[in-house]
């Protein structure tokens, strides 16, 4: 009998709070198609009624190609630094679902989750990686940082309910903060591979945040010219950016925790900066070590 009350109770509250939820949108129903309040370039419903944004949504599949490789390449690295490398991968996929609906409904529901989990992803390679000497003097430990950075991502997700056009504006703005330590690291780096690695990352970083800023602010013009895959380009992009940023934290994280394994950054599936994807491999000869 309690259970059942308790059951009831629960439910009670989980439509009130939907309902409010709703009625501060203004929103019939938030899984409603359309029911976002932001709308891309792209034509809406051009090829089918179930697909408002048909480019968008196709391209947000690349982050499912993306992640398994990377997942494979990684593999010796997370083996002897932290299985959490994996996490990261997994919820990129995940990214790429939710974003996949987000685009083929334009609900406010798949925008929030498109939101959430790259807030998520985030956070949880800022727990990763974050360099332990630019960590605040007060913070001791890696697990006390994550501790912070956990309950500032809850605090996000909290707030990213108030204001959702903000949103996406505040995700962007980390990666500055990421170019920051970027350029923090590099000034103690003298290997030339790791600052073209470096420099490769932010260059991608800018050509696809000029996709996205153009796409949002420029769509009148876009539309003139009848060319309205800049959003879709973007996925593409930011994922290229992603892969590279990711494995240069990777690098600078193995350099400082784990030297004694000779951490080197390879390509593949042609170990060229110019034709392969980079990747933190597990060195297995002594090589010399530069400073970085
Ligand atoms: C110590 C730092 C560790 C850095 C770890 C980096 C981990 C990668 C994190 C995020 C993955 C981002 C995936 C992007 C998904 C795009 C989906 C999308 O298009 N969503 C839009 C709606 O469809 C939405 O409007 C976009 C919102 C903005 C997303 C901002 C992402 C910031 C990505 C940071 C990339 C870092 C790369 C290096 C930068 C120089
Ligand atoms: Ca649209
Ligand atoms: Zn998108």
């Amino acid at each position: 009998m309690t259970i059942v009350l308790i059951t009831l109770d629960t439910c009670k509250h989980r439509f009130y709070f939907m309902h409010i939820f709703q009625q501060g949108l203004g929103m019939a129903n938030v899984f409603a198609y359309q029911s976002s309040q932001i709308d891309w370039c792209e034509d809406n419903f051009q090829f089918s009624e179930k697909v408002a944004e048909f480019y968008n949504t196709i391209s947000s599949v690349s982050f499912f190609i993306s992640s398994p490789i990377m997942m494979y390449l990684l593999h010796p690295y997370a083996q002897k630094r932290s299985r959490a490398v994996y996490l990261i991968w997994v919820m990129i996929m995940f990214v790429g679902v939710f974003s996949a609906y987000y685009h083929m409904t334009l609900s406010y529901f798949g925008q929030l989750l498109d939101e959430l989990s790259i807030l998520w992803v985030l956070a949880i390679g800022y727990m990763l990686w974050f360099p332990r000497r630019h960590m605040p003097t007060f913070i001791k430990t890696r697990k006390s940082f994550s501790l912070i950075v956990f309950l500032a991502a809850l605090l996000s997700t909290i707030l990213s309910f108030f204001k959702p056009t903000v949103n996406a504006y505040a995700l962007n703005c980390v990666a500055l903060h990421i170019i920051y330590v970027i350029s923090l690291e590099l000034k103690r780096c003298t290997d030339q591979r790791i600052i073209n690695l470096a420099i490769v990352t932010v260059a991608w970083w800018f050509v696809a945040i000029s996709c996205w800023l153009s796409d949002r602010l420029l769509c009148g013009f876009w539309r003139q010219i009848n060319f309205y895959y800049l959003h879709s380009f973007w996925h593409v992009l930011i994922n290229i950016a992603v892969v590279h940023g990711t494995t240069l934290f990777a690098y600078f994280d193995a350099f400082y925790e784990i030297p004694e394994t000779n951490p080197e950054v390879k390509y593949w599936p042609v170990d060229s900066q110019w034709l392969g994807l980079p990747y933190l491999a597990i060195g297995d000869k002594d090589h010399l070590r530069k400073s970085c």
